[in-house]
């Protein structure tokens, strides 16, 4: 923290990528802190406890998390168990674990880091429960950082990845902590204990929405770096004969390896690009929130929530075939890429398991279809779903972005239709409105990817359409995002076919296109990952360092391994040994086999 202060890092984002650069592979113990905690009591606490409690935050005199789930609930808010009892006589809230089910479980940081918490808790007050908000709890003292009378606090256990986070539980014992530490932007209770509820009770879920934008980032992140590795790594590997009897071939220079590695590395861009401008809508709309303009809110939910879930789906499968195309060392540590995957898998859990989280988009894709089928105005980005679904492509061996963002438009509407009609032929057939749902839901899945995935195709192309890029640069990204288009058509033919919007003939088109382009983006490859301009000590790769040194780093890398500090291990004494010796006096084995 002093080194970023010592080099004037002000905004987060400079400290983002500090923190990244000096733990480049292990997640910060401070990322909760700096990405979730301080910007909560930034937003959601009054001006007074801001000013009060942010600066504490931001010069780490106060460390904290947020600390929500519990061992019974992470999805559904509205059931969490922990309860906050207002006390008139005391001026205090009551923090507690009714049950088991109540204890808090998950938090990251809680175990053995933070001395505060933002606890979500059901509020309480002149005997009525008003639902979950937001309290700031000091968990350890302040002197001597020893776990605070009332709280049982310890560490979860090992986990999947994570590992530079101590998840923890903690347990509240009817835990006393000021009325002022409930963070009141937006609700509030009085001295009294009179409630004043917000304009909108969700209002208390703004921290969730903030980082589901920023994992849209991670998810980039994660895939861009995972294709540096693999795609470098591709152009260092020779295996096998391309030509009989030449020498053996960079395995790049495999269709199949193109086939694989190439749309991720247009996906790579087609994220950062998203990302950029998912928190460019959400800068709008949630400064429109601050000045109490709440009108966008759904909007931003519904965005959020859907890129969040497609983009960490689509990079976690993505990091897995760059992990695959390396073959036996991209399953080394050696290679970066395991470690890349286990810190980013779980985002497709936390901040709101995506399925989930695509159930949210869906919903407002659901409300939204209805007031277009009503004739009435729809947002800039839901405007599609009044696309003409018996309009048929005009795509031509061009693949222009014309012809492409229809085709994503149309696929998109047409699902959401044949998922928003089910749903009102359950209803029809008399289901309660929660059944009819939940019997649909399956194909507003499918829909609200087709969502997401307009959303990104038409962003890049968008963006190409209006930034002034030198022709050079424009083609290449030209070639990258048309690859990213034709390759989502081709992988996904039946939701684009399925009512013949596309021809026989196209369908030959595109499928020529996507193998055509692999051979454009080939020569630029190398310079593609490069241009992420990551160094080594971030990718903390053998296979993806910057030289192409990779057999010499490899084999330092094993030296390097703690089983190689002895020539022979304990367990030969220990057990080999032993064993061979019992082995050979019970059945006169000769010594010299
Ligand atoms: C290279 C390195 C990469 C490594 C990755 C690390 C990167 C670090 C950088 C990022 C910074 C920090 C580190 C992050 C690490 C992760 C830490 C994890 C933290 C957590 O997981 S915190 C806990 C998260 N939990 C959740 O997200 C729970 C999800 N559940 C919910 O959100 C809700 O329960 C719900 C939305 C599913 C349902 O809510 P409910 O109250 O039941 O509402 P509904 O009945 O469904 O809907 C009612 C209406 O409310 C609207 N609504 C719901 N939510 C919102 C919202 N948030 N905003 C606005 N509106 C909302 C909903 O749309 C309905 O509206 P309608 O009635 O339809 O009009
Ligand atoms: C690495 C990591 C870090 C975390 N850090 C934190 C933290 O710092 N603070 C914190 O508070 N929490 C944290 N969490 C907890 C995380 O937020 C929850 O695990 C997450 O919200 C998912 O909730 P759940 O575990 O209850 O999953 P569940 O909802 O129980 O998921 C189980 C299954 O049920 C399905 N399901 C649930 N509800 C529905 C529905 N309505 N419709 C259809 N299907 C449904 C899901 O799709 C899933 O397939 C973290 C979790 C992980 C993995």
């Amino acid at each position: 923290m002093d080194r970023m202060e010592e080099l004037g890092f002000r905004s987060e984002t400079d400290r983002q990528i500090f923190r990244e650069a000096a733990a480049p592979v292990e997640l910060s113990p401070f990322g909760l802190h700096s990405g979730m905690f301080v910007p909560t009591l930034e937003r959601q606490g009054t001006p007074e406890q801001s000013r009060k409690w942010v600066p504490l935050g931001k010069s780490f005199k106060m460390i904290g998390t947020y600390a929500q789930t519990e061992l019974g609930h992470g999805t559904f808010i509205r059931g969490l168990e922990t309860t906050a009892t207002f006390d008139p006589e005391t001026q205090e809230f009551i923090l507690d674990s009714p049950t088991l089910s109540s204890i808090k479980y998950w938090p990251g940081n809680v175990a053995k880091t933070v001395n505060h918490c933002l606890v979500m808790a059901q509020l309480y007050t002149q005997g009525k429960c008003h639902g979950t908000h937001l309290f700031l709890v000091q968990v350890r003292n302040m002197e001597d950082h020893t776990i605070m009378p009332g709280l049982e606090i310890g560490d979860i256990g090992p986990k999947l990845g994570f590992d530079g986070v101590d998840n923890g539980f903690m347990r509240f014992n009817k835990y006393r902590i000021p009325r002022m530490n409930m963070l009141m932007r937006y609700a509030k209770v009085l001295e009294n204990g009179d409630y004043i509820k917000p304009k909108n009770a969700k209002l208390t879920y703004g921290a969730m929405v903030m980082i589901r934008v920023f994992i849209v980032m991670d998810a980039f992140k994660t895939l861009s770096r995972a294709a540096v590795i693999a795609v470098r790594y591709s152009a260092v590997r020779r295996q096998s004969e391309l030509r009989p009897g030449g020498e053996e071939a960079q395995v790049m220079d495999y269709q199949t390896q193109q086939y694989k590695l190439f749309p991720l590395l247009a996906t790579s861009y087609a994220f950062l690009l998203a990302a950029e401008g998912m928190s460019q809508i959400y800068a709008k709309i949630s400064s429109d929130i601050e000045r109490g303009n709440l009108e966008d809110m759904p909007q931003l939910h519904a965005l959020a929530c859907g890129l969040k879930a497609f983009c960490t789906w689509v990079a976690c499968e993505g990091i897995e075939v760059c992990r695959m195309s390396c073959g036996g060392h991209g399953y080394s540590h050696a290679s970066g890429i395991p470690k890349i995957y286990a810190n980013i898998v779980g985002a497709c859990t936390y901040e709101g398991e995506n399925t989930v989280m695509m159930l949210q988009t869906a919903r407002y894709l659901s409300k939204c279809y209805i007031r277009g089928q009503r004739g009435e105005s729809l947002p800039e980005l839901i405007q599609y779903l009044t696309t003409d679904l018996n309009v048929k492509s005009t795509l031509g061996e061009d693949c222009s972005f014309e012809s492409l963002v229809a085709a994503y438009s149309h696929r998109a509407a047409r699902m959401v239709a044949v998922a928003c009609k089910l749903q009102q032929t359950n209803k029809k057939k008399g289901m309660a409105g929660h059944d009819a749902w939940n019997k649909s839901t399956v194909p507003f899945i499918a829909a609200t990817k087709a969502h997401c995935h307009l959303f990104i195709v038409r962003n890049f192309v968008t963006i190409l359409s209006q930034k002034k890029i030198d022709p050079a640069t424009h083609n290449v990204l030209s070639q990258l995002c048309t690859l990213y288009a034709v390759y989502g058509i081709v992988e996904n033919m039946g939701e684009f076919m399925q009512d013949g919007y596309f021809n026989q003939d196209q369908v030959s088109i595109l499928n020529r296109k996507v193998l055509a382009l692999l051979e454009d983006i080939r020569p630029n490859a190398v310079a593609l990952v490069d241009a992420f301009d990551y160094p080594d000590h971030l990718l903390q790769s053998c296979l993806g360092r910057y030289d192409g040194q990779v057999y010499e780093a490899l084999y330092e890398y094993s030296k390097s391994s703690p089983l190689n500090n002895t020539d022979i291990h304990s367990s030969y004494y220990n057990y080999i040994r032993p064993m061979m010796q019992k082995r050979s006096e019970s059945k006169n084995i000769s010594a010299k086999l």
